[in-house]
């Protein structure tokens, strides 16, 4: 029975979810803050159930033999170190969509929050100082709403703003104009909404090219009296820059949930008047919380025990309708990456992957990981099809795929053609009814073998006397011989011969066979 562990705050259905899916689960919600702890205990889990506390760190990784999955009850990613999962092969998942509305909601109640200054208006009033004339807010009506960062969280922030009758503008590389249009927003440069914006809101993630995009010298070509709200991350404002901004009055406002140390427990910016602070409250909602726990209760449990992927962001997704047809696939393309790659002695600078027929409107994304996976495994044993391509593509290994209709006798084939300085080999193969993967030509030779946990590969010249020799050396070695399969280009020309034995293969016996006049080549494989 996998085995997952939760170590931040998450609803209770997070938890039934997993035993009723048949998932052993140990809720432990302030591990986050011990990793100590986390580190000593990380390797009894298949699993690990996340919010923004825990840090998944290169150590913790390294502690966590068993793991498969990462799941982050949430959007951002940022506390997971995800290439050194990728590099172990533990796929990491979020639940994109689950919290969006909620804190879209947060950063426009943060807007009002400045605009009628109600957290100082509050206090004062709690006060009993009933200072009336003090609070002189502003209107949103008709004022320029800037929005950086125009995807899930900021497009719903943009139709609030269109509904609130803000003029809204957006800068984003990646929002379409066709989408822009949708939202009713205009699209501009990020020098142009710093220039018009009555307030700015910000919705990226935090990356290389994001960090400190709010700097001081963004910050001077913003409006005088501008306000300025961050609900995504941060790390995304100089928040030095910021206090200086607010302190000259240059900037009127700043509503900040996201701070770039946090927990936040002290700040140069706390007490200031001009800014609303939370605790990353974003997607504090009994609606968003009880959304990603389920969410990523049922897609870690999906994973774990059907094998299907969701919302990855190391790896292609397999649904749960799909993954029952194409598992036997993912189990081919594999097997033909790792006949390859057995065979391979010299470096690999490419593989095509061409796919036939009905296999070529599946999920080719995963078969491609698969066979890259197989292909790999010989020289790294711990590979797997999340960090095949990050591997493949670190050893400068070239990938292309090609999708066809049937061409042979085959209703849906893979083959794989490794390319290395001195030749080109191909493989391939398909599935059959009874759900086996089958070898179905090798080099160009059709012959059909079903795959063995342990087996000779021949080629050799079609010359009479072949078979006997070949037989009676492995019959000498006292090793049973479970299926015999023979393919050639013609007669008297290029064979090959792929057998299945049971047991492992003596190496004396193998050389024995490269030793017969008609063999060219005979390798021991492994599957
Ligand atoms: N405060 C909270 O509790 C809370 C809750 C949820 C999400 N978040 C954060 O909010 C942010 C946005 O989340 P989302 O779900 O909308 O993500 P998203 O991926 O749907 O949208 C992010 C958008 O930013 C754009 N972008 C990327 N780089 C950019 C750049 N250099 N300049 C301008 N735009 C750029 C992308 O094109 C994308 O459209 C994330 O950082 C997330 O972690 C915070
Ligand atoms: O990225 C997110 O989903 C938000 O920052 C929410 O973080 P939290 O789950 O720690 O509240």
């Amino acid at each position: 029975m996998p085995r997952v562990l939760i170590s931040d705050k998450l609803s209770p259905t997070a938890v039934q979810i997993f035993k009723d899916r048949g998932v052993e689960v140990d809720y432990l919600p302030d591990l986050g803050k011990d990793k100590d702890k986390l580190l000593e205990i990380i390797g009894n889990y298949d699993g690990l159930a996340i919010r923004s506390a825990t840090k998944v760190t290169e150590k913790i990784l390294a502690a966590a033999t068993r793991l498969r999955v990462i799941g982050r009850a949430g959007i951002g990613v940022d506390n997971v170190d995800v290439p050194a999962a990728t590099a172990r092969g533990v796929i990491v998942m979020n639940t994109p969509f689950g919290n969006s509305i909620t804190t879209a909601e947060h950063a426009v109640a943060m807007m009002f929050a400045l605009a009628r200054q109600i957290p100082e208006a509050n206090a004062s009033t709690h006060e009993g100082k009933w200072e009336k004339n003090r609070f002189m807010g502003v209107e949103l009506t008709s004022k320029t709403l800037g929005i950086i960062g125009c995807g899930n969280i900021g497009s719903i922030v943009a139709e609030r703003g269109v509904g609130l009758r803000m003029h809204v503008i957006a800068f984003d590389p990646f929002l379409s104009p066709e989408r822009a249009i949708d939202l009713g927003v205009e699209k501009v440069e990020l020098d142009e909404l710093f220039r018009r914006a009555d307030f700015i809101t910000l919705h990226t993630p935090l990356t290389d090219k994001t960090r400190n995009i709010i700097d001081i010298s963004a910050l001077l070509k913003m409006k005088k009296g501008v306000r300025i709200i961050n609900c995504a991350r941060g790390g995304l404002i100089v928040e030095a820059d910021l206090k200086a901004a607010l302190d000259s009055g240059h900037v009127a406002g700043a509503a900040l949930d996201v701070f770039e140390i946090e927990p936040a427990t002290a700040h140069p910016l706390f007490g200031h008047p001009n800014v609303v602070a939370t605790p990353h409250l974003g997607a504090s909602t009994t609606e968003a919380q009880e959304n990603v726990a389920l969410q990523v209760a049922e897609q870690m449990s999906d994973y774990l025990m059907k094998g299907a992927v969701q919302n990855a962001l190391n790896m292609p997704s397999i649904s749960a309708e799909e993954a029952p047809r194409l598992t036997p696939f993912v189990k081919l393309a594999e097997q033909l990456g790792s006949f390859a790659g057995q065979l391979t002695e010299t470096a690999i600078k490419g593989l095509r992957i061409e796919y036939e027929g009905d296999v070529a409107e599946m999920n080719t994304r995963a078969l491609t990981s698969a066979a890259l996976t197989g292909l790999l495994r010989p020289l790294l044993q711990t590979v797997n099809m999340v960090s095949a391509p990050a591997m493949a593509k670190e050893r400068g290994i070239a990938v292309e795929e090609v999708r066809r209709e049937a061409v042979g006798n085959h209703e849906a084939l893979i083959r794989l053609t490794v390319i290395t300085e001195r030749q080109e080999r191909g493989v391939a193969g398909t599935v059959f009814a009874d759900g086996k993967p089958r070898i179905v030509e090798i080099k160009g030779i059709g012959l059909e073998a079903e795959f063995a946990p342990s087996m000779i590969y021949v080629t050799n010249e079609d010359k009479p006397g072949f078979i006997g020799r070949f037989a009676g050396i492995i019959g000498d070695a006292g090793i049973n011989i479970a299926t015999f399969n023979l393919g050639r280009l013609a007669a008297g020309a290029d064979a090959i011969c792929l057998v299945a034995v049971d047991g492992a293969v003596p190496d004396a016996a193998l050389e024995a066979v490269k030793a017969l006049p008609m063999v060219r080549q005979a390798k021991a494989l492994a599957f």
